[in-house]
């Protein structure tokens, strides 16, 4: 199977995610809203800020006009950092006006829109009508974008509710070193794949702080509670929290020295400040965003969440770290279950 595919962001995961689908024997057109680095990929096929010693395809064109990029595509796949998903969706609606083409939708982006709460995928449903687009899936799951460059094993799920799409997304992506299941709870998938970041940036902190691996996989379990107790307000399966967008991605941002999630936790932990993080990543940290919308969430559903709560604290409120997590040991003692 052979298509044109336009993948939207030309960071870490969207540029590696285009690079396989190159490699599966696609035509990939890969758009990046900054024309240095559309220049970079396509003279040097390199892309050094997001992923340093790696060489892209020389079939896979980038481009920084997104009607070029789109022209042809029968499938988009948008990557870029939530906070940008329904700018770019209302921009690629435009274009698809003009275009009169109706691609089939994925992402794999992860994170919850500020204010609305929206899952990304509901996001994409608003900006770009069901007149203009085929169905939407979600590919989420552990998988760094580092070890996808090294063709390292890598176990994602694909998740729409129309099994046909979920099935053609499985196909276009599978090949020996990349393995996709397909899921129908969209919801889930994206409650986890959000949510895991928030306890990547506190397992990052336990290990800038000291703490042993007792502390970050009580941290990883309890968080995965959580988690599946916002997913389950949503009639989210609650499967899906056991499964690679759940269990496998808390495990691998929660314990990978390639999640900027556990980085940022890992040097908040050190006692830089938030700002400072921010500013030396130079990548998309969303659990920072992800943090906020959760709570806030969390507060107006009436799901307990202790652990978000307590690192909205030490995010948003200035709480001393230590203090935060203090104050979360000596909470009540309570059934696991
Ligand atoms: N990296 C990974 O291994 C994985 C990442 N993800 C998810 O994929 C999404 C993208 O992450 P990733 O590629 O790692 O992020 P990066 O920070 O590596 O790259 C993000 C890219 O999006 C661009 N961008 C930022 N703002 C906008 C905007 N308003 N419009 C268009 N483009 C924009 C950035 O450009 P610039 O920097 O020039 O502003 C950059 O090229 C995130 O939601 C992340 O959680 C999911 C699985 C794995
Ligand atoms: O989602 C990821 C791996 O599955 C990437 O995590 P980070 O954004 O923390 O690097």
């Amino acid at each position: 199977m052979s298509e044109k595919i336009a993948v939207l962001g030309a960071g870490s995961w969207g540029s590696i995610l285009a690079n396989l689908l190159d490699e599966n024997g696609n035509e990939v057109s890969l758009w990046s809203y900054n024309p240095k680095q559309v220049k970079e990929l396509n003279e040097k096929h390199t892309n050094t800020h997001y992923m340093k010693d790696f060489t892209y395809s020389e079939t896979l064109i980038a481009y920084s006009d997104l009607k070029q990029a789109l022209t042809g595509a029968t499938t988009v796949l948008f990557v870029v950092p939530t906070k940008a998903v329904r700018s770019v969706a209302g921009d690629v609606k435009k274009v698809l006006e003009e275009l009169q083409t109706k691609p089939q939708i994925i992402h794999a982006s992860k994170g919850i829109e500020q204010g609305t709460y929206k899952r990304v995928s509901e996001i994409l449903a608003e900006e770009i009508p069901a007149e203009l687009r085929k169905s939407i899936t979600v590919l989420s799951g552990p998988s760094h974008a580092e070890d996808v460059a090294k063709r390292d094993i890598t176990l994602v799920t694909a998740a729409s509710t129309d099994a046909d799409a979920a099935k053609h997304v499985q196909q276009l992506f599978m090949n020996r070193y990349f393995r996709v299941y397909t899921n129908s709870d969209v919801i889930g998938v994206e409650i986890a794949a959000a949510l895991k970041n928030i306890i990547a940036l506190g397992t990052g902190a336990l290990n800038g702080l000291g703490y042993g691996d007792n502390a970050k996989a009580a941290l990883m379990t309890r968080g995965l509670a959580e988690i599946s107790r916002l997913g389950a307000s949503f009639g989210a399966n609650p499967q899906t929290f056991t499964g690679l967008a759940g269990v496998g991605d808390i495990i691998v941002t929660g314990t990978s020295e390639n999640s900027r999630n556990y980085r940022a936790g890992d040097e908040l932990g050190k006692g830089q400040s938030l700002q400072e993080v921010i500013d030396t990543m130079g990548m998309v940290i969303e659990g920072v965003a992800t943090t906020k919308a959760a709570y806030e969430l969390a507060k107006q559903r009436g799901v307990e969440m202790p652990i978000t709560g307590a690192i909205y604290q030490v995010l948003y409120e200035g709480k001393d770290i230590r203090t935060a997590i203090s104050d979360l040991m000596m909470r009540e003692g309570r059934s696991e279950f």
